[in-house]
Formats: C-alpha cells, structure tokens, sequence
C-alpha cells in the first residue's frame, strides 16, 4: 500500500497524522467486544499461552543498586503501608507481589536433546500438557526489540502460570517504582545532537557499565518530562476528547509511538491495579474509583495512550495472522497434534478478529520519511534498555508482567517494522515466549480498554447522583476539577454496581457496597492527598468558627451582666412599690446538638 494512499485513510482530522492510529475511540472499544471473547480464550484456557518462561530471580538491575527498592524487604512495604505490622500478614505489600503455584525450571541444552518429550524439570500442576509449555532454545536476532531473557543470566529462567499470579494491586510504590517510571520516560528523549550515539543508553552491552553515567546524562531531560506533567494536569476533565499527546506533537512519528507505548502500557497497568484494588479494611479485591480518578481519568492524554496500544497491537496481530497460519514452524504444543491445532485454531480465531478493522494502525509511515530512517536503530535500542529496566522492578508479580509486556510490545514492533521488510525477504520466526507476550500483551490492553468504559460509567453516575443532593452553585464552587465529592472522597468511595458487559476475568464485583482505599495519607498520591488536605482545611476553618464564636461570647458577657442586673432590679423595684413586675425578658437555655 503506498504512503500517500494510507496517508489519505488515516486523514481522520486536519492533524491526522498527529492522532497516529486510524481508528476513533468507539471503534476500538467495539472491535474489542468483538474480539475480547476469543482473546480470554485463547490466554486463559491453553497452556501454552498460560504460562510464560523468564529469568525473574537471577537477573540484576544492570543500571542502579535495586535492593533498596525491593519490595520483599520489609523497609520498602513499610514505606508503601504505613502500620504495616497492624496489617495481616497476607495483605502485606511484601506478600502481595509475590508470585505463586508451582514453577518450573527451563530445561538444559542437553536435556532438551535427550528428552525432547518431557522436557520439563520441575511440575506445573495437573492440567498442564507440558509439550505446550517448554520452549526450545532459538538464537537471537538482531531484529529483536527486547533483550534476550538469558542474555546475562547464568539460568533459563522459570516458567510461571500467568493465571495464578494476575496482574493487579500489589502495593508496590514509592521510590523504587517511581525510579523505574522515571528511568522508562528518560528513554524517550532522543536527542541525536546533544547525546553522542556513543553514549546512547542503546549502546550498553555489561550491565554496570556505562550505564548509570548515561542516565545522568539524560537527567535534564526529565525536567522536560514534568514540565509535560505540570501541562498535563490542567487539562480539563474530558476523557475522550480527540487531544491525543499534543505535547508531543511537535515530534516525528516514531519518538512520538515510543512515548505512546510507555505511557500507555504504565496506564494499562495503573487501570489493573486500580481495577483489582485490595481493599484492607475488608479484604476484597475491588475496583477503586479514587484511584482511577487520580491516575487517569483526570488524564485524558494517558488513556489515549492506552488506546493507542491496542490500535498498534491490533495491527501487529492482525498481520501475524497469515504468518501463523501459513509457517508449520509455528507448533504450539509440540507432541501433541490434538492439542496443537485446538491452540492453533484460537489463535487464528484472534488474528482472524483483530484483522476487522482495517487500516488500524500504518507502520509503513514510519523511520520513512526525514529522520526516520536514522531513528530505526536508536529506537530498538531504547526499547530494549526499557526491557533491561524492568529487572530494576522490586516486586515479582509486577516484574513479571513488567517484563511480559515490555516482551510483548517489543514482539509487536517487530512484527510491524521487520515482517515486510523489502531487505530482508525471510520474515524473522517468533521465538515461543514472543507469542506468549503478545497475545498476552494484548489481553491486557483488552482488559483494560473493558476496565476503563466500567471507571467511566462509575463516574458519570457518581457525577449524576451529586446534584440532587447539592445546590449546583455550591457544588460547582467546592468541586475542584469538577470531580464530584463522591468520587473524589478518598477513603469512603462507596463502589456503585458494576454493569457487567462481558465476562469479564478481571471483575471481583463487590456484592455490597463496600469502602475503599487502604493507603495511608502520607504515601498517598497528590490526588488522594488534595482530599486529605480539604478536609483538614474545612477542620480548621471549623476551629476558628468556634474560637470566633468564644470570643464574641466573652466581648458581650459584660454587656449581658449588665442587662441582666439592670432589669432585675427595675422588676425589684417594681415589686417593692407595689407596680404589676414585668415579665422577666431573659433566661438560661441549654445550647442544642446543631449549636454545638
Ligand atoms: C514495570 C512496573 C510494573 C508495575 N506493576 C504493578 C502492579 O502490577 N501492581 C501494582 O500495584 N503496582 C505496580 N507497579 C507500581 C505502580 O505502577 C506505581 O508505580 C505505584 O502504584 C505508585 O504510583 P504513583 O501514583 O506514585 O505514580 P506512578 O504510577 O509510579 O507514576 C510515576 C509518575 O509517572 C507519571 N505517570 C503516571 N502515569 C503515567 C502515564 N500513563 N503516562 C505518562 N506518565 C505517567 C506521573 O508523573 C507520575 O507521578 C509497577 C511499577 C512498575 C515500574
């Protein structure tokens, strides 16, 4: 297809190439509820796309001393938790991300030679085939946008069921995290004059290497980043409003998506633990309005990011679809041909879906025109320094799906940048943990575009039930941002029923109306802490109502003396020379429950 004709599709508003997928809001969420049904049962019902093989344990942050923001040490949950010793043990952020059900070890070349039909060393559980579990050892290509999992690592890895450690609430926070989110935006800022291709943070091959100098290098950069941030929180409060990454707008295309993948993937993640929020005060796992309020939905820029995602990945499935239908290389549960084509045919009943929109997303305007071309190296290697960052994540399940994501989204690029490259004829085979992180990768953004519509429609009731209750003009002067009290309150949102669309996997719908949050104030994000801040506002503003009301109590105290005495004793007078005595014009009256 030629650029000026796709050019032409994608012409969806003056800007069009700014809005970058080719596909409004409501074609994504109805091309979800299309293909939502056949991607859960692709991840959630076969082995193969069950389990996930990586080095999660015997890899080091090769960029900074993590221990400090590790989330196993009891230093790092206290600092998320406040009282964390009050908390019971199995709620503790520590235990939280860790990861459960049975691992097994990936086998050994020799292993793999002498016993190709039971290749597994360790157990998974009963119901798994193991033939669609294990992956052979491939080579790596140079086409590759992730690191390879064993690259510096002694071990294969672990294989993992992806179904029993859910990407969700883990209490993972503070410094630690926010180091990584910060060092993942760093990479964003290519800056080919001021930062020598020999600096490039692509360019780390050990890891302690020049690596931690490279990231002081970029570090002025991030003064950029929060400049965005700033900009960004005076948007006004319309979700879907066409405004997608206008700060960005001033970049080509391809630093552009780079950006769009970061934000949108740590947008997907912040919608699933809000999503699956672990309510500590009763112990459900529920959605948290609050948090979504905080984390996005005052961001329209982030959900469009999100969007965005599942625009690109859309595309990267639907063009794998022919790949994967015509190569007998891809088998997916080797010894098993019962099996391998039952998997087979709900990966093509995926690709088959995600292929009903067209001209979703158009790679083929990218590293074409002006710097582009120059871009396509530094961009795959800023994407894998982003892939090595996520063994700097200090809590296991959220490196898993860290790691898991970052592999998939780098499978996506692939797909899209080097499956039709006219230089190279051979399209690169797709390494088994590849499959596994797309699909998934994908399942997650699906998960989350079905999460959000559920946030908003939260919202908007919240929203609806406030001004019967308030006087608008009341309520529009105390709603900062126009959010609703309701929705804002930070540790009494009440969760209203959750209209159920699909089956959704993520919904542990509550089956009462419960509270929510767990944080406590001082770790709280700015969002949650603004509501803190109100109330101890509106606390002081009380005091000093009461210490005013005193004051004026002891100012007129000499003056009431003085009227009581004067009108008592005219009516003594009254009484002494025989006039009728008027009727006493004071008396003592206990104040009432409101006055107090
Ligand atoms: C790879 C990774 C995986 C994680 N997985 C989990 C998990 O599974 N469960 C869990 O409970 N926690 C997880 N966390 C932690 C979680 O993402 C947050 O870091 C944590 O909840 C603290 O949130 P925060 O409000 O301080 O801001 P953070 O989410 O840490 O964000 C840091 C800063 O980045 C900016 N920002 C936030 N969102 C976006 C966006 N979408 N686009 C652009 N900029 C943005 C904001 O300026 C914000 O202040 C993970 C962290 C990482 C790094």
């Amino acid at each position: 297809q030629s650029q000026d004709a796709s050019q032409d599709a994608c012409a969806i508003s003056p800007k069009a190439i700014v809005s970058d997928a080719c596909a409004s809001y409501s074609t994504l969420e109805r091309l979800n509820r299309n293909v939502k049904p056949a991607l859960d049962e692709l991840t959630q019902t076969t082995d193969f796309f069950s389990h996930y093989r990586l080095n999660l344990f015997n890899k080091r942050c090769p960029f900074w001393n993590d221990e400090n923001g590790m989330c196993g040490n009891i230093a790092c949950a206290v600092e998320t938790l406040d009282n964390e010793a009050d908390i019971p043990e199995v709620w503790r952020a520590s235990e939280l991300g860790k990861l459960e059900g049975p691992r097994a070890k990936h086998p050994g070349k020799g292993v793999q030679k002498e016993r190709p039909e039971r290749p597994l060393q360790g157990k998974l559980g009963a119901d798994v085939g193991e033939s669609c579990v294990v992956e052979y050892d491939d080579e790596c290509d140079d086409r590759d946008y992730c690191v390879p999992e064993d690259e510096s690592a002694s071990s294969k890895g672990d294989y993992v069921s992806l179904l029993r450690n859910p990407e969700r609430f883990t209490g993972y926070a503070g410094d630690g995290a926010k180091g990584v989110w910060d060092a993942v935006y760093r990479e964003n800022c290519f800056q080919k004059s001021s930062f020598p291709e020999s600096a490039a943070l692509g360019k780390i091959t050990t890891p302690k290497g020049p690596a931690a100098m490279d990231f002081k290098a970029v570090i002025d950069a991030a003064g950029r980043q929060q400049a965005l941030e700033e900009q960004r929180q005076h948007n006004p409060l319309t979700p879907f409003v066409a405004k997608t990454g206008l700060e960005h707008e001033d970049e080509c295309l391809e630093k552009r998506v780079f950006y769009r993948v970061m934000s949108g993937m740590h947008a997907s993640i912040s919608t699933h633990l809000c999503w699956d929020f672990l309510n500590q005060t009763t112990g459900q796992w529920q959605p948290n309005v609050n948090c979504y309020i905080g984390r996005l939905h005052k961001y329209p820029e982030r959900i469009s990011n999100l969007y965005f995602n599942y625009a690109l990945l859309t595309r990267a499935i639907a063009k794998l679809g022919p790949y994967l239908s015509r190569h007998d290389a891809y088998t997916f549960c080797t010894g098993d041909r019962g099996q391998d084509a039952a998997t087979r045919a709900k990966v093509l009943a995926v690709t088959e879906k995600a292929s009903s929109v067209p001209q979703i997303f158009d790679e083929s305007l990218m590293f074409k025109n002006g710097e582009g071309p120059s871009l396509k190296e530094d961009f795959r290697n800023r994407f894998r320094n982003v892939s090595r960052l996520m063994d700097c994540v200090g809590c296991d399940k959220c490196r898993l799906w860290g790691k898991l994501q970052t592999a998939g989204y780098g499978t996506a690029l692939k797909v899209l940048f080097e499956f039709d490259n006219n230089d190279e004829p051979q399209p690169p085979l797709l390494k088994r943990t590849e499959l596994v992180a797309l699909f998934n990768t994908y399942a997650r953004l699906s998960s989350s575009l079905t999460a959000i519509q559920k946030f908003r429609t939260m919202v908007e009731e919240a929203e609806a039930a406030v001004p019967d209750q308030l006087d608008q003009g009341r309520k529009e002067a105390e709603k900062p941002n126009h959010i609703p009290d309701r929705a804002k309150k930070p540790r009494h949102v009440i969760v209203s029923t959750i209209v159920s669309t699909s089956t959704e996997p993520l919904t542990p719908a509550p089956s009462e109306p419960v509270e929510g949050d767990i944080v406590d104030d001082h770790d709280l994000p700015e969002y949650e802490n603004n509501t803190f801040r109100s109330a101890f506002d509106e606390e002081i503003g009380k005091v000093m109502t009461a210490l005013g009301q005193v004051w004026d109590s002891w100012v007129a105290f000499p003056r009431i003396c003085w009227y009581i005495i004067s009108t008592e004793l005219v009516r003594l007078w009254q009484f002494y020379i025989g006039l009728p005595v008027s009727p006493r014009t004071w008396g003592f009256v206990r104040p009432d429950a409101d006055e107090l």
